[in-house]
């Protein structure tokens, strides 16, 4: 299916139930091609989630909270018995294991499975509603916080990575959240945006996504990153994240710990916006966080062409772990916390 999709707004989002299907706008086309993917089955919803058609640690937890739907009409047309549904559920769940709101969101909705359909879509949407909120609260809070804390009277130059806006959630975003919140109040001079592996989420959705915004932006390899910090062309960056241990550790995408390290030896704030649906109180430190493993030929190729000599392996963690130590603040939608300064989530958020 093919549309005319623009971001610049909540109104742009990534996952729409339709009625009887869920309508995902296909991230690994754009920005050359808008198409949304209409899924209706199950295997469909993983292979999607997998492939990263759907991705970002919240819009992944409201496409599972769908899928919980999904799992309920199609065993209903293929003649399912209750456990066959839940494990269908289950497969949904565990479609990829970093980010925590993958599982927080299914789980949500699973409260409601007993209830029937119209319960689950009820809560599936509750999700996504109570995210855009989240997203709008951060957006504020990140501002004032990093306003006051860089405390200079001109715009601010931002680098952030991967892409947390409007498509990476069920609206608005996370750090872009932040990020066009400060361009709201005519505050930011330019973003850097990381380019991001696998698929270039950095260079093909974040930068799509400031282009609609009219946000001055520089695309740059995310190799480049710590050097542009280095050299003082940058103020703060802002990542979102997958999952955050108690002790504030964070996973975000692979990447992130290297502009973290610059940050700290910069002197300049490192933040992480996420809402508290990805802060995960169960996990103690980052050590137990698990970290999706890819396939190699993402970086055995480009392009689907091989690029790597023959022989070579590939090693492709999808994500890596900020420790606590370097996050100068933690944007959820309750306030801010300055993680590095002591204020540990799981004493803050419990
Ligand atoms: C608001 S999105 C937060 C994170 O999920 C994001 O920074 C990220 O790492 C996404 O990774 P991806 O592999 O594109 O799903």
């Amino acid at each position: 299916m093919s549309q005319e999709i623009r971001s610049g707004s909540e109104e742009l989002s990534a996952v729409q139930w339709t009625g009887a299907s869920l309508a995902l706008i296909d991230q690994t086309v754009l920005p050359h091609r808008t198409e949304t993917m209409d899924v209706r089955d199950v295997d469909t919803l993983v292979d999607a989630i997998q492939r990263l058609v759907v991705r970002g640690a919240p819009a992944i937890g409201a496409a599972g909270a769908y899928g919980v739907a999904l799992a309920l009409l199609q065993g209903e047309r293929e003649g399912w018995s209750a456990d066959e549904i839940r494990a269908a559920v289950a497969r949904v769940r565990e479609a990829r294991p970093t980010a925590v709101n993958l599982m927080v969101c299914v789980d949500r909705v699973m409260t409601r499975f007993d209830e029937g359909l119209e319960a689950v879509l009820e809560e599936a949407a509750a999700v996504q509603r109570e995210d855009v909120e989240a997203n709008r609260a951060m957006g504020a809070h990140g501002a004032d916080w990093l306003l006051e804390r860089v405390g200079v009277e001109r715009p601010l130059r931002i680098l952030t990575h991967c892409n947390t806006g409007a498509l990476a959630t069920a609206g608005w975003g996370t750090a872009l959240g932040v990020i066009r919140e400060l361009h709201a109040r005519g505050r930011v001079e330019v973003v850097y945006a990381d380019e991001t592996r696998p698929l270039l989420q950095g260079s093909r959705l974040t930068a799509w996504e400031l282009a609609q915004e009219g946000i001055p932006h520089y695309v740059q390899a995310d190799g480049a990153a710590a050097g542009t910090i280095l050299r003082g062309e940058v103020d703060a960056a802002i990542v979102g994240a997958d999952r955050i241990a108690a002790n504030g550790d964070t996973a975000n995408k692979v990447g992130t710990v290297g502009v973290a390290l610059a940050c700290a030896d910069a002197g300049i704030p490192f933040l992480v916006a996420a809402p508290t649906t990805t802060v995960d109180l169960a996990t103690k430190t980052g050590d137990e966080i698990h970290i999706e493993l890819r396939g190699e030929d993402e970086v055995l190729e480009w392009g689907g062409v091989r690029t790597a000599p023959a022989g070579s392996r590939g090693h492709n963690p999808a994500f890596d772990v900020t420790p606590g130590r370097l996050v100068t603040g933690l944007v959820t939608e309750r306030g801010v916390l300055e993680v590095s300064a002591g204020q540990l989530p799981g004493e803050r958020l419990g």
